[in-house]
C-alpha cells in the first residue's frame, strides 16, 4: 500500500507543483491520475521515487517513509517500486528476453549483470512474464523489431520481473493508436488485480481513464479536486479539473477524433467489399 501524506513541491524557481496532496492507494487498486497540462501529475510520480526532491510531506511505501531516505538505502527501496514509461525505455539492440532480464538488475550482483549470467528462476520468471504479456514467441527477438504496443508489453514485463509493490506508470498509451492503447490499458488492469499490486497511472486521456481506471484523481494547480470512482466524474467535475474552456476544447478534439476514426473505419469496410 502507498499512503502520501501532506506532498509538497516547490521548485527553485517558485513554481508550486503539488500542494498539501494526501492519498492512498491500496492493494489492487489502479488509480488513474488526471489534470490539464502543468497541474503536478509528473512531479506527483518523480516525488514517489524521488526523481524530485519533495519539500515536504511523506511517501508511506507499506512502513518505510521513502521521503527521508539517504542515498543508499533510497537505491534498495527503489526496487519496490516498478516503472513503465511512455516511450518504453528499452534497451533497443538487446533482445526482449534481455529487457526484461534488466528488471532484475538491482538484485544481481554486478559482475553477473555484467556477464548477462542470471540465476534460473531469473530465466524462468522472464519466461512467465513474457507468456503473461502475450510475448512468448518473441523472446529472442531484438527490441527494436518490436512494434509500439509490442514495446510497452516488454516495459511492463520488465516492470513485473522487478517483482514491485507498487507500479508507476507514466502515459503508457500516449505514443500507441486507440486500440492498442486500450488493450495495453486492460493489461495493466488485469495485472494490478491479479497480483494485487497499487498503481498510479498518470493519463491524458478521459475517455480511457473513465473506461479503464476503478478511481481517478483529478489534479488541478498542484492540489487534488476530485478523487472518486469513474461514475463520478460529471461534467461538473471536469470542468472543475480543466476548467471550463479547456474541458470544452478537449471534449471537442476527443469528438473530432472519435469522428475521423469511424470514418477511416467505414473506408477500410469499404475497401474490404
Ligand atoms: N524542473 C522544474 N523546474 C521548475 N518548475 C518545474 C519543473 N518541472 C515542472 N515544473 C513546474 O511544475 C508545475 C507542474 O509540472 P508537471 O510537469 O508536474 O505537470 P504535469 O501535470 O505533469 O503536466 P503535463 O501534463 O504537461 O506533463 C508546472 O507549473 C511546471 O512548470
Amino acid at each position: 500500500m502507498l499512503r502520501l501524506e501532506g506532498l509538497s513541491k516547490t521548485y527553485k524557481t517558485g513554481d508550486t507543483a503539488l500542494a498539501d496532496v494526501t492519498l492512498e492507494v491500496p492493494k489492487g487498486q489502479i488509480m488513474g491520475l488526471i489534470g490539464p497540462s502543468g497541474a503536478g501529475k509528473s512531479t506527483l510520480i518523480r516525488c514517489i521515487n524521488r526523481l524530485v526532491e519533495p519539500t515536504a510531506g511523506k511517501v508511506m511505501l507499506g512502513d518505510v517513509d521513502l521521503a527521508k531516505l539517504g542515498k543508499g538505502d533510497l537505491r534498495r527501496q527503489r526496487r519496490r517500486i516498478g516503472m513503465i514509461f511512455q516511450e518504453y525505455a528499452l534497451v533497443e539492440r538487446l533482445t526482449v528476453m534481455e529487457n526484461v532480464l534488466s528488471g532484475r538488475l538491482g538484485y544481481v550482483p554486478f559482475w553477473r549483470s555484467f556477464m548477462r549470467k542470471f540465476p534460473a528462476d531469473d530465466i524462468q520468471r522472464a519466461y512467465q512474464l513474457l507468456d503473461r504479456v502475450g510475448l512468448m514467441e518473441h523472446a529472442d527477438k531484438r527490441a527494436d523489431a518490436l512494434s509500439g504496443g509490442q514495446r510497452q508489453r516488454v516495459g511492463i514485463a520488465r516492470a513485473l520481473a522487478q517483482d514491485p509493490e507498487l507500479l508507476l506508470v507514466d502515459e503508457p498509451t500516449a505514443s500507441l493508436d486507440p486500440k492498442t492503447s486500450r488493450q495495453i490499458m486492460r493489461l495493466l488492469v488485469e495485472i494490478c488485480a491479479e497480483s494485487g499490486l497499487p498503481a498510479i497511472v498518470n493519463i491524458h486521456d478521459v475517455p480511457l481513464a473513465q473506461q479503464f481506471m476503478q478511481r481517478i484523481v483529478g489534479l488541478r494547480a498542484g492540489r487534488v479536486v476530485f478523487d472518486g470512482p469513474p461514475e463520478h466524474l460529471t461534467q461538473d467535475a471536469l470542468t472543475t479539473i480543466y476548467g471550463e474552456e479547456d474541458w470544452n476544447a478537449m471534449r471537442k478534439g476527443d469528438e473530432e477524433q472519435a469522428t475521423a476514426e469511424a470514418d477511416a473505419r467505414d473506408r477500410m469496410a469499404a475497401l474490404a467489399q
